[in-house]
């Protein structure tokens, strides 16, 4: 067996299992929406995925740590949302038994699954084994009907070593281009659903996240960039999260014309790993903002392996060995390998200006 083939098998079909649930609660017009102290967004969805990942986890390696982005605090209070987000998880089931059973079956009861979903509480660092989880990625996307990931990357040391991105809005189709409607009105209708994997040292993969199991992998990599100004750039749809005016000014230097192709979540980094897109810029908007770890590990991963590179906007590393943030970095720069260093360039020129 290859290294971490194991973790790998885990981690791919328990985020499937979770874009199961998060796919019902899409579905719903209701979707369970609390407002956390920072005034972001969480549903029903993000809680139940991130108790059906944990218990994976720790079904399969009881030893190892994660860093997960939910808890179930307000959900202890709260039952009438605790039993919503029970049904959603006792009747989530993979088609075939035997992958269920891979990822530790069900959870037997309500308190174990608001345990689990607490068991994300690691503080993170550079020290042994800890998974980064995030449930929903994009969960503004998710809730308007645009993209989002369910995302999971193990580190080993503080080092990525695999990294799951389950994307359900997004084409199966790796060769097809990135619409312009990409980022809103998505549905997870036919030919809709992807899982996107890698290893370190080992590439990055694609697969179909097909309802009944999952597609064939295959290897993807990034398009050879020939003429930047014909790149195509992704950011967010949130332009709190990003600067856009930054993203545009440094977009415009590049002589790129083309209108950035804006979605939610870690999708922007598969898309780019894909060759779907080219180019992924987020600028810090604010002065303080820490980005999380579980917001970066997996895509980081996947589009290394698919021949980019990926710093932060002053060329470093992204560095997920600093706890539950990424404390030493300032936003992210993702590019091909062979144009990375241009287009840091110009982010540095024009971040000096500021
Ligand atoms: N001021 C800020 N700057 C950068 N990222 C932020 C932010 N406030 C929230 N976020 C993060 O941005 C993520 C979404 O990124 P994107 O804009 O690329 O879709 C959110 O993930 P969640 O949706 O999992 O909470 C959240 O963690
Ligand atoms: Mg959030
Ligand atoms: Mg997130
Ligand atoms: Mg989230």
């Amino acid at each position: 067996m290859s290294t971490y083939s194991k973790e790998l098998e885990v981690a791919e079909l328990a985020v499937q299992r979770a874009t199961l649930l998060t796919k019902k609660v899409f579905h719903e017009k209701a979707k369970g929406t609390l407002s956390k102290d920072d005034k972001s967004p969480v549903t029903i969805g993000d809680f139940g995925a991130q108790a059906l990942i944990i218990h994976a986890i720790k079904q399969n390696f009881p030893d190892d740590e994660v860093v997960g982005e939910e808890e179930a605090s307000s959900l202890r209070d709260d039952h009438k949302l605790r039993d919503q987000i029970w049904a959603l998880v006792e009747s989530t089931r993979l088609a075939d038994p035997s992958a269920e059973k891979i990822i530790g079956g069900p959870i037997p009861t309500v308190d174990a699954m608001l345990d689990a979903i607490d068991a994300g509480n690691s503080a993170g660092g550079s020290k042994g084994r800890i998974w980064a989880l995030d449930p929903i990625d994009g969960t503004k996307g998710f809730l308007r009907g645009g993209q989002y990931a369910v995302c999971l990357a193990l580190m080993v040391d503080g080092d990525v070593k695999v990294g799951v991105l389950g994307c359900p809005n997004l084409p199966v189709d790796d060769s097809a281009p990135l619409s312009a409607d990409v980022g809103v009105d998505q549905t997870d209708s036919d030919g809709k659903g992807v899982l996107f994997s890698a290893v370190a040292g080992q590439g990055a993969t694609s697969r179909p996240l097909g309802t009944a199991g999952l597609g064939q992998s295959q290897p993807i990599h990034m398009k050879p960039v020939k003429d930047i100004s014909q790149a195509t750039f992704c950011e967010s749809v949130e332009a709190g999260h990003s600067s856009h005016g930054d993203q545009s000014a440094i977009a415009s230097k590049l002589g790129i014309t083309k209108q950035s192709v804006r979605m939610d979540s870690q999708a922007k980094y598969g898309s780019i790993a894909r060759g779907a897109g080219d180019i992924y810029l987020r600028l810090p908007v604010s002065a303080t903002y820490q980005e999380k770890i579980w917001d970066h590990a997996a895509g980081d991963l996947i589009v290394r392996e698919a021949g980019g590179q990926v710093t932060d906007s002053l060329g470093r590393r992204l560095d997920f060995s600093k706890g539950r943030t990424l404390a030493e970095n300032r936003g992210v720069v993702a590019a091909p390998a062979a144009v990375h260093g241009h287009v840091l360039e110009v982010v540095k020129e024009v971040l000096a200006k500021k």
